[in-house]
């Protein structure tokens, strides 16, 4: 186990050629966002081009794609086919007989067929994220107790079957993946019901990264949250070898490890506990990862800078008044400290 220092991470930073072009620095494929998460939506794809990836698509419901090209025109929007709610309303007015009215409402959530709307830009990414924001329409604790289920899986609710239909596809796919947040609790739920269903285990994609804070690994390893801060360390590797990827486990000291080589990250402090500084790390690792690096150089040199970031922003911002979209700014800054190291 070893601390990451300015000296090495200095060595990671990605070479930029002068003869070069956009494609030269990758394509990040961004898939985020919710119609209440639209904010990390942003943060995750604007970070990755901050740290020097040459595109971002950002691939998420009409509504989250509309709200973040109103914020930057730097992101590539891919807007998702989005799905319906239909419900019957049962008209009180008509006594003789039931009436039933069917209504319809716009969640934004995405459908499944949607993965076929990806499938030309999931062969062309360099690299693919999942999850900053791309939320289900209920909360984390009701994945463990659907209300209907069909072969073991919880019938699609809100980004529900957009997730199961994408995580099958992601299986074959060579590049590295990014899963973060939402990407993450869906994962965590895969994993229990098919290891009482007696089902095939669930694999990731072979160059995975996945990004958990505290509660989000102790679900994944369906264990109390404060066994994982007990021995962050352990519990990061165990994780690794479980799932067969690099492991980032987030707050302070964040752990990076692949299960046989772990990293503890020095950079950081209280301003980055601020909503949003999770999605600004997912962008900035996976800017890193489009610009060749391995998903464990990419990871280690991501949470060194995205903490760097957040050391330079409290500086000037104090810890108290940093906030996610200030450390967007304050990369340039901390890319620019470590070239003159
Ligand atoms: N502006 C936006 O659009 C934002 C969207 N976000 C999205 O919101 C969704 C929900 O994410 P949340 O993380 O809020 O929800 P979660 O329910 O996954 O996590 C919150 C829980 O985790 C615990 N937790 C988090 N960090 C911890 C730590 N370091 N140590 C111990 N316990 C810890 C908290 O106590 C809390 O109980 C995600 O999809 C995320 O990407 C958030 O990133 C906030 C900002
Ligand atoms: N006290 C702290 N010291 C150092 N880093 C922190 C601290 N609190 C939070 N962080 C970092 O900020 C990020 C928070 O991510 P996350 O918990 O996913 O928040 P969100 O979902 O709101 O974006 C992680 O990279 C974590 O390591």
């Amino acid at each position: 186990m070893k601390t990451l220092t300015q000296e090495y991470i200095k060595t990671l930073l990605p070479h930029r050629a002068d003869n070069s072009h956009k494609l030269t620095f990758g394509h990040v494929l961004n898939i985020a966002g919710s119609i209440n998460y639209r904010g990390a939506a942003y943060l995750s794809s604007i970070a990755a081009l901050r740290v020097g990836a040459g595109y971002v698509t950002l691939a998420s419901s009409p509504g989250v794609c509309q709200s973040v090209c109103a914020l930057t025109p730097n992101i590539v929007m891919h807007p998702l086919l989005t799905r319906p709610i239909i419900y019957a309303e049962i008209n009180p007015n008509i006594v003789e007989s039931i009436s039933i009215e069917l209504q319809s409402i716009d969640t934004e959530s995405i459908d499944e067929k949607a993965v076929m709307q990806l499938s030309v830009q999931l062969q062309q990414a360099t690299v693919i994220t999942v999850g900053s924001g791309l939320s289900i329409a209920q909360s984390k604790d009701q994945f463990n107790n659907p209300i209907n289920s069909q072969h073991g899986m919880a019938v699609a609710e809100g980004n529900h079957g957009f997730f199961f239909a994408l995580l099958t596809t992601l299986q074959t796919c060579t590049q590295t993946v990014i899963f973060d947040a939402d990407a993450l609790n869906f994962i965590s739920h895969l994993l229990h019901k098919s290891a009482g269903l007696h089902q095939p285990a669930l694999t990731l994609p072979n160059h995975s990264i996945i990004t958990p804070h505290p509660k989000e690994l102790a679900r994944l390893l369906n264990i109390d949250v404060h066994d994982i801060q007990a021995d962050r360390t352990h519990y990061a590797i165990i994780a690794a070898k479980q799932l067969h990827s690099i492991v980032v486990l987030k707050g302070k000291d964040s752990v990076i490890t692949d299960g046989e080589y772990t990293f503890i990250n020095p950079t950081g402090n209280s301003a980055l506990a601020k909503a949003g500084s999770g999605d600004v790390l997912t962008g900035i690792i996976g800017g890193f990862c489009a610009q060749g690096l391995s998903p464990l150089n990419a990871a280690c040199l991501g949470v060194y800078l995205h903490g760097l970031s957040g050391d330079l922003a409290a500086e000037e911002l104090t810890q108290y008044g940093v906030l996610a979209n200030d450390l967007i700014h304050f990369i340039p800054k901390a890319i620019k400290s470590l070239l003159q190291q």
